[in-house]
């Protein structure tokens, strides 16, 4: 089934952008796992709308409920169900939605696959809203992986052709990471970021809207980790950074630029190193064979500028059977890449626990 996802983990997503509310039911967790709070809050808050002038105006606190699998103080073992109530959603947005197809949107596919019966507003089950009971469940695993010494970090490499540094592939220091984090555009160089920030709102003023490149590294992985052929832990990562919405195209390591290397370039030259195996280089992003190496993996997605804009485009309306125009108004992010960061770090780290679990089985408690 779409909605659920992961081997020993299983995640259900549920909920519409302007229904009731919207939430996760995580099973498979280890019981005796003591969760920080605050830190799950912390994701959430990175991820939520109304946060920033880069972001859509929607003003949800994305504040939530635990409804079970959690007692004193501790994962029982049992599903985890969380829910978070939608607060602010401006249904009277959507009016004209209901018959014309917002290009670049998930309207027309959603009508043709529920037979007209999908609620459209607000993207729906379609929306990037789903993705905060998503951050949650990420945001748990990642406590998890850093009691195993594991750690994640994501910035944008390039927004609408503006480039940040890349990261290391042989690694970045943990605090590093950490300080990308607090902002709301997370760049490695603050200039660059500046100039991102100009462009995405110099679009929106256009009405217009931008895209980008995530990259992502997760640093402190064991050798041995993942499957080859269909449980890859490339294909593992690959099914998670689609699920999200907007992401158009992800490459590991060296990716579409392998194309124009020579083996001798390519291959990561390995020795030892206090006795451990290592790799001089990291052109593969930390995978061969869909195993991990212990060198970071690292990956990049592309997201796609946002569908929603004020520019008038030319569509159907699926009520009136006739070709129309339409300018797209209400609340929208202007470029979905600062609030796609926080989301593709907590769902990599989901992916990699489910991996962990099933590959090691940890336990966890007394
Ligand atoms: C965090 C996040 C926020 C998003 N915000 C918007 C938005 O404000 N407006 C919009 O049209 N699309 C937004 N999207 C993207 C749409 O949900 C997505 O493009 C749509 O569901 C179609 O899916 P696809 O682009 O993967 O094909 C957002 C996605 C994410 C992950
Ligand atoms: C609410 C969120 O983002 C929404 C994602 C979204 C979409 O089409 O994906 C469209 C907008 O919805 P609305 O028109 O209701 O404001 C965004 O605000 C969220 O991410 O929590």
């Amino acid at each position: 089934m779409s909605n659920t996802w992961g081997e020993t983990i299983r995640v259900t997503l549920f909920g519409e952008s302007h229904g009731t509310g919207i939430g996760a039911v995580i099973d498979g967790l280890p019981p005796g796992i003591a969760i920080d709070w605050e830190r799950v809050k912390k994701e959430m808050a990175r991820r939520a709308p109304g946060s920033s002038p880069l972001a859509t105006p929607r003003r949800e606190k994305d504040s939530f409920t635990v409804l079970s699998g959690y007692f004193n103080g501790y994962t029982t073992g049992t599903p985890l169900a969380m829910e978070i109530r939608n607060e602010n959603q401006h249904s009277r947005d959507y009016g004209e939605l209901k018959s014309k197809m917002r290009p670049g949107h998930a309207d027309y596919t959603g009508y043709v696959k529920y037979h007209g019966y999908n609620d459209y507003r607000g993207g729906g089950h379609f929306s990037g809203r789903i993705t905060a009971p998503l951050t949650f469940a990420g945001a748990i695993a990642r406590q998890v992986l850093e009691k195993e010494g594991v750690y994640v970090g994501a910035h944008a490499l390039e927004v609408h052709g503006i480039p940040d540094r890349s990261f290391n592939p042989m690694g970045e220091d943990r605090q590093v990471l950490e300080s990308l984090d607090s902002m709301r555009l997370p760049v490695l160089d603050r200039e660059a970021g500046q100039a991102m920030e100009a462009q995405i709102l110099t679009a929106q003023k256009a009405g217009d809207s931008t895209g980008g490149i995530v990259e992502c590294i997760l640093c402190g992985l064991p050798a041995g980790l993942g499957d080859p052929f269909f449980d890859s832990l490339e294909s593992c990562m690959a099914h998670m950074m689609f699920s999200i919405p907007a992401v158009k195209g992800l490459e590991f390591g060296d990716g579409f630029r392998f194309s124009r290397l020579y083996g001798s370039q390519a291959n990561d030259a390995m020795h030892y190193h206090d006795g451990r195996v290592e790799s001089l280089s990291n052109h593969n992003g930390g995978l061969l064979g869909g195993i991990t190496s212990g060198a970071p993996v690292l990956f990049r997605t592309v997201v796609k500028p946002t569908a929603s804009i004020g520019k008038r485009q030319h569509t159907v309306d699926i009520e009136k059977k006739e070709d129309t125009l339409l300018s797209v108004g209400g609340r929208h992010d202007p470029c979905i890449v600062p609030r796609a960061i926080p989301v593709i770090e907590n769902a990599a780290a989901l992916v990699v626990l489910d991996r962990l679990l099933t590959d090691r089985r940890l336990s966890y408690g007394k």
